[in-house]
């Protein structure tokens, strides 16, 4: 933007009223000699065109895909971009939605692209990291900002200093210089909002940050898991915990293929990024006893446990046959298995006599990632306490989040399904979360993903990325 057209718009901004000069009352209670609205700017298409050029052209360099207004002022200057480029643009919410999807971000979402921040003013630049946050959940790439009015209070600091790039159309040295150039306002004025931007810088915190970025304020403090080892009282949720430590993975894929050839070669190929493998065996078209021990094979050769997630919900005696007999023989080559806690603690006690526990453990299914389930938080409690009374052989649940909270709660592990990069349902009532949101937000501790994984050109090379996502969201 040259420096005419820069003249102009700060012009055009005083004119309309977007800033004023004398004593405002900010929301912080401080006293301001300056107040920028930059709402006005509504009532003003004209204006609202120059600001959409002048931002443009100060990103005219930068490469990006998409672009996403900070709420509410930046959505129309947004917009307009949107238009002129052709570049698709994004929303965030302000609040989420009760119902429903519960979606933080409106639009197509694209996972690896790369999206322009773009706001009206920023002061010290948290409600940039508002936006950012939800942004980067969704896997987005965010790297570049651009505002209208730089305040200069500090906020392009803050912005830089948690890696992003500021560029600015505007300072509020640079609008002062041209309104006491052009006799808007006398050099006392100037002065006066010189002293007060100097002596109104703002530092983001970490504690301000986590103030103001809910998930960064929900963030678990983990226990390693070589120490939720020591507290896990059955002897497969042991191996579990030690597994994820020295092999570094979080991940379990879900092995739903229904040829005992497909099963054992996606084993083989994602093995070395697992720490469990999630089978349906009642799937497998051509499953033989051999199938069990090939599975068993794979396990060893590449380190990880097997999980028939069978989903027991018989009465114990029924559930004692089903494990350990029929044509599957559970029991014999799975390392642990899950149940529905409805029948009541018989369907625990059947399922140890069928196994033991010295080779063998479970999982209760505390919640379900599908749209309309019934497991509502009185029955995800009363799953909790059941839990608790066989800490010898349940060692965690299947479920949405960390069910239990605290040090009693380190003693079981959390394996979260409903997981892909991208967030659209299968149409039969899945719901996806992304890896990230499910470990770092939710503070489950295992991820399964079976479409976004076997259903991929290559499932090596994508488990790799999603173990990497995962394990990173640990920290
Ligand atoms: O609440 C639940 C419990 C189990 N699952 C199982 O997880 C996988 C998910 O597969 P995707 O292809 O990643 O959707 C599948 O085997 C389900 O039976 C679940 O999705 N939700």
């Amino acid at each position: 933007m040259d420096e005419e057209a820069r003249k102009a718009l700060v012009l055009r901004l005083f004119d309309i009223g977007a800033v004023k000069f004398g004593t405002f009352t900010l929301k912080s209670g401080i006293e301001s000699p300056v107040y920028v609205d930059l709402r006005v700017l509504v009532s003003h298409p004209d204006v609202l065109d120059q600001v959409a050029n002048a931002l443009l052209s100060a990103v005219s360099s930068v490469e990006y895909d998409t672009l996403c207004g900070v709420p509410y002022t930046a959505l129309p200057f947004a917009t307009l971009m949107s238009s002129k480029t052709g570049k698709p643009m994004l929303m965030r919410r302000k609040e989420v939605k009760a119902y429903g999807t519960k979606k933080m971000i409106e639009g197509v979402i694209t996972p690896g692209q790369r999206c322009l921040i773009v706001e009206d003013l920023v002061t010290s630049g948290l409600s940039v990291f508002e936006t950012v946050e939800p942004l980067e959940r969704e896997q987005l790439i965010v790297n570049d900002v651009v505002v209208l009015l730089d305040r200069g209070q500090g906020g392009r600091k803050n912005i830089e200093t948690r890696g992003k790039n500021l560029r600015s159309v505007l300072t509020l040295a640079q609008v002062l210089d041209v309104l006491v150039a052009a006799g808007k306002v006398d050099t006392v004025t100037a002065d006066r909002v010189t002293a007060f931007i100097r002596d109104n810088q703002v530092t983001v915190t970490d504690k301000l940050e986590a103030q103001v970025l809910p998930t960064k304020k929900a963030k678990l403090q983990r226990t390693p898991f070589e120490d939720r080892a020591k507290l896990c009282k059955n002897a497969v949720g042991v191996a579990l915990f030690s597994l994820m430590a020295r092999k570094k993975t979080n991940l379990c894929v879900a092995a739903d293929v229904v040829e005992a050839k497909a099963l054992l070669d996606l084993a083989d190929a994602v093995g070395p990024q697992i720490c469990v493998l999630k089978t349906h065996c009642d799937i497998v078209r051509d499953w033989t006893d051999e199938t069990g021990t090939q599975l068993r094979f794979l396990a060893d050769k590449h380190d990880f446990l097997i999980f028939e997630d069978r989903k027991f919900a018989d009465i114990g005696n029924t559930v004692v046959q089903q494990c350990s007999g029929g044509v599957h023989r559970i029991a014999s080559w799975a390392h642990f298995t899950n149940a529905h806690a409805l029948p009541g603690d018989g369907i625990v006690d059947g399922l140890r006599t069928a196994a033991g526990v010295e080779n063998h453990g479970l999982l209760l299914l505390a919640q379900m990632s599908s749209a309309g389930n019934l497991l509502n938080k009185e029955y995800t409690s009363a799953c909790v306490e059941m839990a608790k009374r066989h800490t010898d052989f349940v060692f965690g649940f299947i479920s949405q989040e960390r069910v239990i909270e605290g040090s009693e709660g380190d003693a079981f592990v959390y394996m979260t399904p409903g997981v892909k990069l991208s967030q659209e349902g299968d149409g039969l009532g899945q719901q996806y979360n992304t890896p990230t949101a499910v470990i770092a937000d939710r503070n489950s501790d295992i991820i399964i993903v079976g479409r976004g994984i076997y259903k991929s050109d290559n499932p090596a090379a994508t488990a790799a990325i999603y173990r990497k996502q995962a394990w990173d969201a640990l920290a």
